[in-house]
């Protein structure tokens, strides 16, 4: 028995219409109902075909939903979520995808009726892209989903909701909302933040015209082009309901860029070769984990 049969996705962008369409290929009775509120990616999404209907309302789109999924900037989760209400089947379960996990429960929790049917879930998996066009079935494929519940949320509901993202090929885990925020600060938005700052710096430095940046970007500067080259609405939206965690993170990466600029200044190679032995280590621990694999290649084809 599938978990869920009429599914609603707020939001056709990369997230939602790869949502779409991996539920397509691998739950394909599932009847699909999209919504997005820019009316260019609603007809995008509608001339692709990922939907069985594109709804013209947020509230219209809900109103027949067993499983309702919002795929927006975590930012505007809260007022989609006051938006669907008043429309929302009593039974329905609601969850989203969105990078941060502790403000969007308790954004969800203020505008919905009934905590026991909300089972956040942030798929670990993405690219730099956005937008319907930028999707793929297999996107969720071999990587985690994390699913944030709180205490009031109702057990079966949680494991419908995990049986869902496994169907899609992603390994479940359970974790409390506010610790995924602090695991993902490092693993994920700490690294944007690093990779938004570098591509800046370079643009920014006087001798070094931007054309030579272009030319000789190969390796690890041209790795931090395409992270940078990341969604700004998204990514402006997971810093500022990320704050405390991003800025603990990025206080103690500092004082660790501080302790190499010292290594560099006064000669000190042990340290250097040291650290940078350790960090290869984690690497080869990070390949060995096995999650590494899938998505950069699928994104890869489509970069
Ligand atoms: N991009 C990634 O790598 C990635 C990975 C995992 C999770 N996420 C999360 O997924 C969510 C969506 O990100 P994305 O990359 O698909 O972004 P995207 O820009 O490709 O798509 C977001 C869509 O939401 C629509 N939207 C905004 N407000 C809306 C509203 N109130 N109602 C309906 N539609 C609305 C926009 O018009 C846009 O089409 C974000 O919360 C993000 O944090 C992103
Ligand atoms: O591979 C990328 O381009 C991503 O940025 C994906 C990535 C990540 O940092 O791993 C980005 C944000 C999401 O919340 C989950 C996945």
């Amino acid at each position: 028995m599938l978990p869920f049969e009429r599914v609603t996705i707020l939001g056709t962008g990369l997230i939602g219409s790869s949502l779409a369409r991996a539920i397509r290929n691998r739950m394909p009775t599932v009847r699909l109902t999209g919504y997005d509120r820019d009316a260019a990616v609603a007809a995008r999404a509608d001339e692709l075909g990922l939907f069985d209907d594109m709804a013209d309302s947020a509230g219209a789109s809900v109103c027949d939903a067993d499983l309702v999924v919002f795929a927006v900037p975590v930012r505007a989760i809260g007022a989609a979520a006051e938006e669907i209400a008043a429309d929302l089947p009593r039974d329905a379960v609601v969850s989203d995808v969105g990078s941060v996990k502790a403000s969007v429960l308790k954004a969800m929790a203020a505008a919905i009726e009934g905590p026991d049917r909300i089972v956040p879930a942030h798929p670990v998996a993405g690219t730099e892209r956005s937008g319907p066009d930028a999707g793929f079935a297999e996107l969720f494929e071999n990587r985690w989903c994390i699913l944030t519940p709180g205490a009031e949320a109702d057990a079966r509901n949680v494991e419908r909701v995990s049986e869902f993202w496994r169907r899609l090929g992603s390994e479940v885990e359970l974790m409390e909302a506010g610790h995924h925020d602090m695991v993902l600060a490092i693993t994920s938005h700490l690294p944007h933040l690093i990779a938004y700052t570098i591509v800046g710096t370079a643009s920014d430095i006087e001798d070094v015209t931007s054309s030579e940046v272009i030319k000789y970007s190969a390796g690890g500067f041209r790795d931090f082009t395409r992270i940078a080259a990341s969604d700004p609405t998204m990514w402006r939206d997971v810093f500022l309901e990320n704050k405390e965690a991003v800025l603990s993170t990025l206080q103690r990466f500092t004082e660790d860029l501080t302790q190499l600029q010292r290594a560099i200044r006064w000669d000190d190679g042990d340290f250097l070769f040291d650290r940078f032995r350790e960090t290869r280590d984690t690497r080869r621990r990070v390949i060995d984990a096995g999650q590494d694999t899938a998505a950069p290649d699928f994104g890869r084809d489509r970069r």
